[in-house]
C-alpha cells in the first residue's frame, strides 16, 4: 500500500479566476483541479493550448496564489522555502542572458543556491556533461540553438540536485532530434531517481515517456492514469484490412460488414470494429480466393482520447490513481 509519502506533488482542487480587461471580466484558468504526483515517476501534464497546464504550474511553483484550493510539495505548501530546496523548474519561456556562457550562466544558478569554489565548479562541469553541452561550455548563450538552450535550462533546473524536476513545455519549439535528446534526458533524470512533471501539448512525447499522464482542457480534468489504462477505455478495436482481386458479390458482403470501405482498382481498403466483424470478413476473403494483403489493429493512442475528450466528454475520468 502507498503511503502518504508516495506524494510528492498533492494538487486539491485547485481554482484560478483571473480578472481581465476594463471591466474585469472573470476568467477561469483552473477550475478545482485535484491530482498528485508520485515518488519517482514521470508525469504527463496535457493539454492543449489555453488549456491552464501554465497557471497551474504557477500556482504549484508559489509565482502565483490560486483563487481557492491548494497545492503542497512534498508536503510542504507551493512556495515554501522547504518546498523550493527540493524543486528544479525550468518555466515555460525561460530568460537566458545572451552573454553570458553556459558556464557562467550555471554558476549564478549556483550562487543563488549557495554553492562557491570548487563545488560549484564541479556541479557546473557534471551537469554541463549530463545535458551534453560540455563543448559548448566557454560559448555564450547567444550563440546556442533553441535545442541547447532549452538543455542548458533543464541543467539550471538541476543545480541544486532536486528530487522533483518540473519542466514546462520543455519539448515545445524544438525540432524531431532536439525533441528526443530532451526524452532521452528526462529519462536519465528518472532513472536517477528524480520525480518529473511536465507539461506538453506533444502528446506522442507523453506517451514515450510518462508513468502517468493528467488531461486537462478548459482548466478541468478530463482524464488520469496510466497512459495504456487511458487509451484502451472506451475505444474501439479497429482493424483495418487490405484485400487484392475480391469478387463482386465478395465485394458487396464486405460493404455489409465494414465500417468504411475504399476502393483503388483491385485493391480495397476496410475498416472494421470488432472480432466478429474480422472474423466474418476473413471467411469472405477465403470463399472468394481473394487475396489479403494485410491486416493491421489499429493501435488507440492519447491523441485518439484526446481528440474524444476534446469533442465534448467534461466530466472527469479517474483510472488508476
Ligand atoms: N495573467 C493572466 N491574466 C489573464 N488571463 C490569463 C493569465 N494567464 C493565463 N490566462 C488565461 O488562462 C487560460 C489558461 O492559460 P495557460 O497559459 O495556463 O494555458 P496553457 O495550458 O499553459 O497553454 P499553452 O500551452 O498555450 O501555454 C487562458 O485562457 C489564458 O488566456
Amino acid at each position: 500500500m502507498r503511503s502518504v509519502t508516495d506524494h510528492v506533488v498533492k494538487i486539491q482542487a485547485i481554482h484560478k479566476v483571473f480578472r481581465v480587461g476594463f471591466w474585469g471580466r472573470r476568467v477561469t484558468a483552473v477550475d478545482q483541479l485535484s491530482l498528485d504526483v508520485r515518488r519517482g515517476e514521470v508525469f504527463g501534464f496535457l493539454g492543449p493550448n489555453g488549456a491552464g497546464k501554465t497557471t497551474t504550474i504557477k500556482m504549484l511553483m508559489g509565482l502565483i496564489y490560486p483563487t481557492s484550493g491548494s497545492a503542497s510539495i512534498f508536503g510542504h505548501p507551493a512556495g515554501d522555502p522547504a518546498a523550493k530546496a527540493k524543486l528544479g523548474f525550468l518555466p515555460e519561456s525561460p530568460y537566458f542572458y545572451d552573454y553570458l556562457t553556459s558556464r557562467e550562466f550555471l554558476s549564478f544558478y549556483g550562487h543563488l543556491f549557495g554553492l562557491w569554489g570548487a563545488a560549484l565548479n564541479k556541479r557546473v562541469d557534471e551537469l554541463l556533461e549530463l545535458v551534453g553541452m560540455t563543448h559548448a561550455r566557454d560559448l555564450q548563450l547567444r550563440k546556442f540553438s533553441k535545442g541547447m538552450l532549452q538543455r542548458v535550462g533543464i541543467a539550471q533546473a538541476l543545480i541544486n540536485d532536486p528530487e522533483l524536476v518540473v519542466l514546462d513545455e520543455p519539448m515545445s519549439g524544438l525540432d524531431p532530434i532536439g525533441r528526443k535528446e530532451v526524452r532521452d534526458l528526462i529519462f536519465r533524470l528518472k532513472e536517477s531517481g528524480k520525480t518529473v512533471m511536465f507539461s506538453s501539448h506533444i502528446l506522442h512525447d507523453a506517451e514515450l515517456l510518462c508513468d502517468r499522464v493528467a488531461m486537462i482542457m478548459k482548466g478541468r480534468l478530463v482524464a488520469c492514469g496510466q497512459v495504456s489504462e487511458l487509451v484502451q477505455q472506451g475505444t474501439t478495436q479497429e482493424v483495418e484490412m487490405v484485400i487484392d482481386r475480391l469478387s463482386p458479390e465478395g465485394l458487396e458482403q464486405l460493404r455489409v460488414l465494414a465500417t468504411k470501405m475504399v476502393l483503388n482498382g483491385e485493391r480495397v481498403m476496410v475498416v472494421l470494429s470488432n472480432q466478429r466483424q474480422v472474423d466474418e470478413s476473413l471467411e469472405v476473403i477465403r470463399a472468394a480466393h481473394a487475396k489479403l494483403i494485410s491486416l493491421t489493429p489499429h493501435k488507440a493512442s492519447l491523441e485518439d482520447l484526446f481528440i474524444r475528450e476534446a469533442k465534448g466528454a467534461q466530466s472527469p475520468v479517474e483510472a488508476r490513481v
